[in-house]
């Protein structure tokens, strides 16, 4: 079967042709060269493995084999329509699970992927057009199930993620016998193509309320605006441009700037978030940026001020600037990649016989690690982090058995969320809290993410704390969650409990209140932006990992210590449950009463159509 896409040899000679500066034009309107054999199927983060001759050391085609990732089937040609039709026919004919109504949207995003496949083989034409409504007629009409997650490419690229596309239902996917030979040639050329952060971003046409994004011209749907020109370009073509892949101008031709793509490449509060602000702030660059411009939004600046030093009482242990930094130093780089080999089942914790851990290895090695160092002798430095891959990286059977939670795994206890309900708290109008500020969703998370979660406070390292002699919190965890692990099922979960399209923010905290008396006082928290969206969060979301006496969260009238009569509702920490309240409605975190005991994970999140 032939297969259109970048070779790796052309993938070099437009670039090397190119130069770096080279329009993203020629990427859309040439048609693709060849793809690698069948053997190479790799997702574009690895393609480059491949061009250095390093793909064996992923171990990838074994571990595709053993059925870690899941594949399935997309037509790679029109030419190949046919026997693809005859392939999904197959397995749609011995489908036990039949689509219900809402599924439609995940059809939708599977048409969005082969418009963008399609867009990719002929450009803007009429004959793209008219190939896009002969295949969207066929999969409406067979109702094909598929959906997307994202999926963390290893080691070479911690920022861009791949794409994999799955069935509805992977039970079903294995009950169907179809084979299992396209999914990753379907990640690959979809990554290739940019297309990133569906299932997030996509809204389906059904919603009339909620229009779906434009459209990148990669064919994703974009949110972002470069700040010199009216185009909207996806996440992925910007972070493209940031890493000096392909792009480095916006389609339009105007240059992108790095500034700009930094500050909304993630959800961290770093610097370059800052810059990202300051961009949205004035609409110019940080070094555009005049004195007049900083007088004028001096008053929004003490605004800004006021609610950072809120943020700081709602967040106790962590000073501002600390907060930041540390952010920045400890997750800079590393949890991407570990992120992705959880992802891959990997035990990061497991010791090499000299007693070091993946996780200090990704560490230590951060600085050769880094995006865009590799050369030759790089690479051979990385050599112990490959070799270790290429041993454990496979997630075979017994990997499976003993790895926290491997991508499979995961999949397969997000596809079924069940019924899910919220139990409001807040029942009728106390003082300042209104009707309905607060709720509680139980049993509604898989097990295994909540799992999963807790076992981060294995691997992460605290972030740092400045405490003040008075507070006794909690450590805390920065987890950014970018391959969405956390948020595809909170959104969903808490979007199910209330029938409301929800977006989490992506950067949580896992809470441990590991010292007797750790508590959180009475306070608001803040609403923050997320940097993707530019949306203010409205309510906190705390997930209980665990189940614990004592350390409840008490939801408050006031922000008073210690007044009974000010308790609305006390919350027990049982394992899995989710508490949502509107930041500003008063809390506090009890204190526990033993050593190492309560753990919790926080967030922000707002209703996409308040
Ligand atoms: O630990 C708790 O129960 C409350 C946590 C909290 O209020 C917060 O993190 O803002
Ligand atoms: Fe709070």
């Amino acid at each position: 079967m032939s297969r259109p896409g970048p070779t790796s040899s052309s993938v070099r000679s437009h670039r090397s042709s190119h130069g770096l500066r080279q329009k993203a034009h020629w990427v859309l309107a040439t048609a693709p060269p060849s793809p690698p054999d069948e053997a190479s199927y790799l997702p574009s983060s690895l393609l480059r493995a491949v061009e250095r001759g390093d793909a064996s050391k992923f171990g990838l085609a074994k571990m595709l084999d053993e059925g870690n990732i899941y594949k399935l089937s997309l037509p790679a040609t029109l030419s190949d329509l046919e026997s693809w039709k005859k392939t999904v026919n197959y397995g749609v004919e011995n489908l036990s699970h039949k689509a219900a109504g809402s599924d439609m949207e995940d059809s939708y995003i599977s048409l969005h992927a082969i418009r963008s496949t399609l867009y990719r083989l002929y450009g803007c034409s009429p004959e793209f057009e008219a190939k896009y409504s002969q295949i969207q007629k066929y999969l409406v009409s067979i109702r094909f199930q598929l959906t997307l997650i994202e999926y963390s490419c290893l080691l070479l690229k911690p920022t861009i993620t791949c794409t994999l596309l799955r069935f509805k239902s992977l039970a079903s996917l294995e009950s169907l016998k179809v084979p299992r030979y396209y999914g990753a040639w379907i990640a690959w050329n979809l990554s290739w193509l940019r297309l990133d952060h569906h299932s997030t971003y996509f809204q389906s046409p059904s919603d009339a309320k909620n229009p779906p994004p434009p459209l990148c011209p990669c064919g994703s749907p974009s949110t972002l605006k470069p700040p010199k020109c009216s185009c909207t370009i996806c996440t992925s073509c910007f972070l493209s441009a940031q890493k000096n892949t392909d792009f480095v101008s916006c389609l339009c031709g105007n240059s992108i700037d790095k500034y700009f793509l930094l500050g909304l490449n993630n959800e961290c509060e770093t610097k370059e978030e800052f810059t990202g602000t300051s961009l949205q702030r004035y609409n110019k660059l940080p070094e555009e940026i005049t004195t007049k411009d900083l007088k004028k939004s001096r008053k929004e600046k003490v605004k800004i001020e006021v609610s950072k030093a809120k943020a700081f009482r709602g967040n106790a242990g962590l000073t501002k600037s600390s907060r930041s930094e540390k952010w920045l130093e400890t997750y800079g780089l590393n949890i991407g990649r570990l992120q992705a080999l959880y992802d891959l089942g990997v035990n990061v914790n497991e010791q090499y016989p000299d007693g070091i851990t993946m996780y200090e290895l990704l560490h230590w090695r951060r600085e050769h690690l880094q995006e865009g160092t590799y050369n030759e002798e790089e690479r051979v430095q990385n050599l112990e982090v490959l070799n270790w891959l290429k041993e454990t990286g496979e997630c075979n059977e017994d990997v499976r058995n003993n790895c926290r939670i491997c991508v499979g795994e995961y999949v397969k206890n997000m596809v079924d969320f069940g019924e899910v309900s919220a139990s409001n708290i807040v029942i009728s109008e106390v003082d300042n809290v209104a009707q309905g500020s607060a709720f509680i969703i139980d049993d509604g998370l898989p097990p295994k993410l909540v799992d999963y979660l807790l076992n981060q406070l294995e691997i992460l390292p605290p972030a740092q704390q400045k405490l003040k002699k008075s507070q006794t919190c909690s450590l805390r965890y920065y987890y950014p969650d970018w391959s969405n692990r956390i948020s595809l099922a909170l959104d969903k979960v808490i979007g199910l409990a209330f029938g409301r399209r929800v977006r989490c923010l992506r950067n949580y905290r896992i809470l441990l209140y590991d010292k007797t008396g750790g508590s959180l006082p009475p306070h608001i928290d803040i609403p923050k932006r997320c940097s993707v969206t530019g949306k203010m969060s409205r309510y906190t979301v705390l997930v209980y990992l665990n189940d614990y006496e004592g350390g409840e969260t008490a939801i408050l009238k006031e922000e008073k210590i210690g007044v009974e009569e000010n308790v609305i509702k006390v919350v027990e920490c049982k394992k899995g449950r989710i508490l949502c309240f509107k930041h500003d409605t008063p809390h506090e975190g009890r204190e526990v009463e033993e050593n190492g005991g309560k753990a919790i994970v926080r967030g922000e999140f707002y209703f996409e159509d308040e």
